[in-house]
């Protein structure tokens, strides 16, 4: 199975290789990137198997028409399940957002509800350009078959909370124990695992540091939500006299020499913890939106970059963004550090690019990311027909601050096209939206009886 894409404007993140190719071909065979470069360079690249030598031939050819052709985009905090929980509880604080309205109704939900939560949210990340998402929740068995029959790649964790309580926290590291045994590697390897620990205030030192032990013995990575809000820290510093930050580190948790770590929001970061991140080689998921919204404060992302944190880009889950659209996560996250920090050059435009593809996709799967002969094939094209796209001086510029989600009509991964054209040719939207939307409402009927 070969697929050729021709006549496009290549960004391929390949920061030591081609950079941008303004009238490039890729050519995927398998599920990989074969060949890339200027079509310039090799004269025709018809596409058809006339055999001729100066031609390329492949059972597919998208002729792109100019469009971008870049990296699928990588979400790497999110709560897929939660897609059903759109738009349920909204202008809360995080603290009370959870004991009060999302806990009970995720006491509620059923494998089901996780499952059409999962396929709709496969859907929504199809639609608006993300190829890869990284994932922490409950019935991750159901979200596991949505990611294998949607076509796209997810790193799934088990969300486990345990309160200092050991009876409890053995029953969720089994759990977690269990989705790694039964889906690591899986759907061709498009399916990964980690270990998910939910936060330094909802599970104990112990806890996590047998979590730790767990996952390196697994030799798959930890996800956690760390410092989201100052609640945290505050709580961190009354019971343990420090940050959740060095609370852990007591028990070299940050150590990321045997598994990567993944620190969802990270927002109140000393430089102390920032350093610490930097020389543990620890991964950083901002998710400006769900931040702003629940008004959890502005994560040092420029500071972190300057001190060579590896930082990434994340929605968080849909009740608290209340969308999957990692086009608008990026132009939150250039904005809000500009703001954050009175500076209008922090975070500029190519850096936002960076973090959405080569650095989330290196935490996922360090085959994707960048455009480049060997990598996995899973990319995107966004259509530049539009009137949002006239005219285009930087295509950074373009992809971040004026295109949106909905101009993403292409995409490929592990060398299968899921969406071609805008029509997403991999599952039964309306059925999907109609199951999930039933779902959702039963699922509210249940949680406010209760
Ligand atoms: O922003 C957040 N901070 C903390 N917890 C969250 C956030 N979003 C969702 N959850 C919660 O994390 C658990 C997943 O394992 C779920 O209980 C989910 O509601
Ligand atoms: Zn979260």
């Amino acid at each position: 199975m070969s697929i050729l894409i021709k006549n496009a404007y290549i960004v391929t993140m390949d920061k030591d290789g081609a950079g941008e190719i303004p009238n490039g071909f890729l050519l995927i065979e398998n599920n990989l990137i074969s060949k890339i470069g200027s079509i310039d360079s090799i004269g025709d690249i018809s596409g058809d198997n006339s055999g001729d030598a100066d031609s390329i031939s492949a059972d597919t050819v998208i002729d792109a028409g100019g469009a971008v052709l870049m990296p699928g985009l990588s979400n790497t905090h999110t709560h897929l399940g939660m897609t059903l929980l759109r738009g349920y509880a909204d202008d809360m604080a995080l603290q009370s957002w959870l004991e009060t309205k999302i806990w009970p109704a995720e006491a509620n939900l059923t494998a089901e509800d996780v499952y059409y939560g999962s396929l709709l949210g496969c859907l929504e990340m199809i639609r608006s350009g993300t190829t890869a998402f990284c994932d922490m929740y409950f019935f991750m068995d159901e979200t596991a078959k949505a990611v294998d029959a949607a076509g796209i790649r997810g790193c799934l964790a088990y969300g486990m909370i345990e309160f200092g309580d050991l009876e409890k926290g053995n029953k969720e590291i089994a759990m977690n124990e269990k989705l790694v045994r039964d889906w690591q590697g899986k759907a061709g390897g498009r399916i990964t695992t980690m270990y998910g620990p939910h936060a330094p205030n909802t599970c104990c030192q112990s806890f996590i540091k047998r979590v730790k032990e767990a996952a390196e013995r697994d030799g798959v990575g930890v996800h956690i939500h760390v410092l989201e809000t100052e609640a945290e820290l505050n709580y961190m510093k009354e019971n343990f006299d420090m940050c959740s930050v060095h609370h852990l580190d007591a028990v070299d948790f940050w150590n990321t020499s045997k598994v990567p770590i993944l620190a969802a929001h990270s927002v109140w970061m000393s430089d102390g913890d920032i350093r610490l991140f930097a020389e543990k080689g620890v991964t950083v998921s901002h998710n400006p939106v769900s931040n702003m919204k629940l008004a959890s404060g502005i994560a040092p992302i420029q500071k972190m970059l300057d001190a060579g944190v590896k930082v990434t880009l994340g929605t968080d889950g849909c009740a608290s963004n209340n969308n999957l659209n990692m086009f608008e996560e990026m132009k939150t996250a250039a904005l809000l550090q500009k703001v954050g920090t009175m500076d209008p050059t922090a975070l500029p435009a190519k850096a936002v690019v960076e973090m959405a593809t080569v650095n989330g996709g290196r935490v996922i799967d360090s085959m994707t990311g960048v455009l480049k002969a060997g990598n996995k094939a899973d990319m995107i094209l966004v259509d530049t027909s539009k009137a949002n796209a006239t005219p285009i001086f930087d295509v950074y510029s373009h992809l971040v601050y004026s295109a949106a989600a909905s101009d993403v009509k292409t995409m490929i991964v592990d060398g299968k096209i899921l969406m071609q054209d805008y029509n997403v040719l991999v599952m039964d939207e309306k059925e999907i939206m109609k199951k999930a939307n039933e779902c959702a409402l039963s699922l509210a009927e249940r949680a406010k009886a209760k």
